[in-house]
């Protein structure tokens, strides 16, 4: 069947304006052909899933009763755009979603003037929609501004910040909370525990059975609060939070009736101030085994849409599996040890630690700052606490890293991964800064492994130091690891002596393209281990011994792991060439392609190396270089 006769009316969609002519009973057709949509592009491209089928009645909803993109919609995280994306003429382009050349898999301003935010990491909606709903009032535009919040988002300290300033200012904003119950995996907090008990009330479920467009016609501003408040004693909390912070309460409405929805926002669009709209909606609606497994299909490789099931099996062990493995073996070792996430169990692998050791486990919530000053105040408390948290997330935290930690000496290891780069999430989720921003901090040890064995070494190695530590790894397989001096504090080891004049200072994980690009260099190649304390006595062997000094590090060379090492030899010995990220943000695509492109592969190594020096003595060349 052809594309246009597949979707009828997504085909009449180029733009919301499009959706706007329709009769409002043909939306949940619309829903429909959007939600298949959905699962057919993910299940070809890969992506994020089940929160992109919860929000499809929400995304219609919106872009028909506001006037978008003159009207603002600030979705949070962005994992949950494609809906939008859909109806905002990229349902073609949605092919190759996080593909190289393809579309963002988040909202991007420069890709479409729908995007109103560029977004990534979690609880900035309400701060964005804010500043540009008081920006509009400021300029005298007629602009209505909403942000879209889920319930883990609202788990972040960004978010009430927001609120609370909207409150205090009154803007005329509407904040729709939609309430999964689910972060990447169960949402954890007392908001989110009080928000499922006002959907599961009794009430509730009459105004589900009466119809959700009683709701509707009951009107905005309390209306249901004032019932609940004869009604049901002790169910007023998140309500009666929202209404204190200056907000009309609005719901709970079921965020899969997109008639109730667009009744409902047709109302609240004509309200001014701080409004919040509380929508009740399911991860993964309408694809069984996701409704079943929100938390396998947060995300996903292509799959098999009628098996549901992913096409391609997964490579070697990866770093993430090799952090758990340890975190498992050295708790069981040390009583003291205590794993903190903030809201990132699976992907940072705590998974079978939560469950062999619930009580040492502490899952806070989309609140990375409130994760490392938790954790400092466990070390005081004499524990030895393991923050495991992607490098680009760690960026939230800068200050609570410096001032509550790494200032009082605490022993907190820092288990850091996605460093460098990610790949298809793009410039939102690269780890490509956190060598720079760490290496500056007094105190802290840091640490790169260039493979697994280095790897676990690193992490026992930190977790018996007295102080504060970071080791900090990509996302991906993890090399095995090879026969090499044990670990030493602030030793490095030579890898491959060679015979060019040419010696590789590697830091981390491109060890294993260092070594095939110094077969053809013939260079010597060093990993380094510590970014610091820096090991200058290798250093200075390194240097006397050869006429270029090449670093390497998967980090923006910008104050990077390179920049250590040119501060230490102060301007004396041999020439130094740095290769890491250049001074940009990177696009998307596979951790291979960006890589390549950065020139951190073995073919770039070997061009720069010889673009830098030439005179490099040649060697055959190995197979693919030139
Ligand atoms: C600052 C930050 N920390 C962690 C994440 C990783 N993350 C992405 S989506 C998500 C869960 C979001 O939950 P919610 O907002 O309720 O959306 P849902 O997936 O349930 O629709 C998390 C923790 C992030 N994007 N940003
Ligand atoms: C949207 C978000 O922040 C997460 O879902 C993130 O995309 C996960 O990345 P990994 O796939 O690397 O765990
Ligand atoms: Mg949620």
């Amino acid at each position: 069947m052809g594309e246009d006769a597949r979707y009828r009316l997504l085909s009449m969609i180029d733009s919301p304006a499009d959706l706007r002519r329709l009769p409002r009973s043909r939306l949940p057709a619309v829903a429909d052909e959007v939600r298949r949509c959905v699962i057919e592009t993910v299940a070809a491209a890969g992506g994020h899933f089940a929160a992109n089928l919860g929000a499809v009645e929400l995304a219609v909803a919106l872009h028909y009763v506001y006037r978008t993109p003159h009207d603002l919609v600030v979705w949070d995280v962005g994992h949950q755009a494609y809906p939008h994306k859909i109806l905002t003429g990229r349902r073609e382009a949605l092919r190759r979603v996080r593909r190289r050349g393809g579309p963002s898999g988040f909202p991007r301003r420069e890709e479409s003037p729908y995007d109103a935010f560029g977004v990534g990491h979690a609880s900035t909606a309400i701060g964005a929609g804010l500043g540009m709903a008081v920006g509009a009032a400021l300029r005298g535009e007629d602009r209505r501004v909403v942000a879209v919040i889920g319930d883990g988002g609202l788990t972040g300290g960004m978010a009430y910040e927001a609120l609370n300033h909207a409150g205090h200012l009154g803007a005329d904003l509407l904040v729709v909370l939609n309430d999964n119950e689910m972060s990447i995996s169960p949402n954890v907090g007392a908001l989110s525990r009080s928000l499922a008990r006002l959907w599961a009330s009794p009430l509730y479920g009459a105004v589900r059975a009466g119809g959700e467009r009683a709701l509707a016609r009951m009107g905005p501003a309390g209306t249901l609060l004032r019932e609940a408040r004869r009604q049901v004693k002790g169910l007023l909390g998140p309500a009666a939070f929202f209404q204190e912070l200056g907000f009309d309460y609005h719901g709970p409405v079921d965020g899969h009736d997109v008639e109730t929805l667009v009744a409902v926002l047709a109302r609240l669009r004509e309200r001014r101030g701080p409004q919040l709209l509380h929508v009740v909606t399911r991860k993964g609606k309408g694809y069984p085994p996701a409704e079943a497994d929100p938390v396998a299909w947060h995300a996903t490789g292509p799959f098999d849409p009628a098996a549901g099931r992913a096409v391609s099996g997964a490579g070697g062990a990866t770093w993430t599996e090799v952090f758990g493995a340890w975190i498992c073996e050295a708790a069981a070792r040390e009583p003291r040890l205590v794993a903190i996430t903030p809201a990132m169990r699976e992907g940072s692998g705590l998974v079978a630690f939560a469950e062999r050791f619930p009580q040492r486990y502490f899952d806070v919530g989309i609140a990375e700052q409130h994760a490392v000053t938790f954790a400092a105040g466990l070390a005081c408390a004499g524990l030895r606490p393991v923050v495991a948290i992607y490098s680009t997330f760690l960026q939230r935290a800068y200050d609570q890293l410096i001032h509550d930690v790494a200032l009082q000496g605490l022993p907190v290891l820092f288990a850091i991964d996605r460093a460098g780069v990610v790949g298809p999430d793009g410039p939102t989720h690269a780890g490509a800064f956190d060598l720079t921003y760490l290496r500056c901090i007094p105190g802290l040890t840091v640490m790169a492994p260039a493979d697994a064995a280095e790897c676990r070494a690193m992490l026992e190695h930190a977790l018996a130091l007295e102080g504060p530590a970071a080791v900090r790894w990509p996302r991906g397989p993890a090399p095995a690891g090879r026969e090499a001096a044990p670990l030493a504090h602030g030793r490095g080891v030579v890898v491959r002596r060679g015979g060019s004049g040419v010696a590789l200072l590697v830091f981390g994980a491109l060890l294993e393209a260092a070594l095939a690009a110094a077969e053809a260099l013939d260079a010597t190649v060093a990993g380094m281990r510590f970014v610091k304390p820096l090991d200058e006595t290798l250093l200075r062997e390194l240097a006397a011994t050869h006429r270029v000094l090449v670093t390497l590090e998967d980090n923006v060379v910008a104050g990077g792991a390179g920049g250590a090492v040119a501060e230490a030899l102060a301007g004396a010995g041999p020439r130094l060439l740095h290769l890491g990220l250049p001074d940009r943000f990177q696009g998307h695509g596979s951790r291979g392609e960006l890589l390549a492109e950065a020139g951190l592969d073995a073919e770039g190594i070997v061009r720069a190396v010889r673009r830098a020096a030439g005179g490099v003595r040649r060697r055959p060349a190995l197979r693919g270089l030139r």
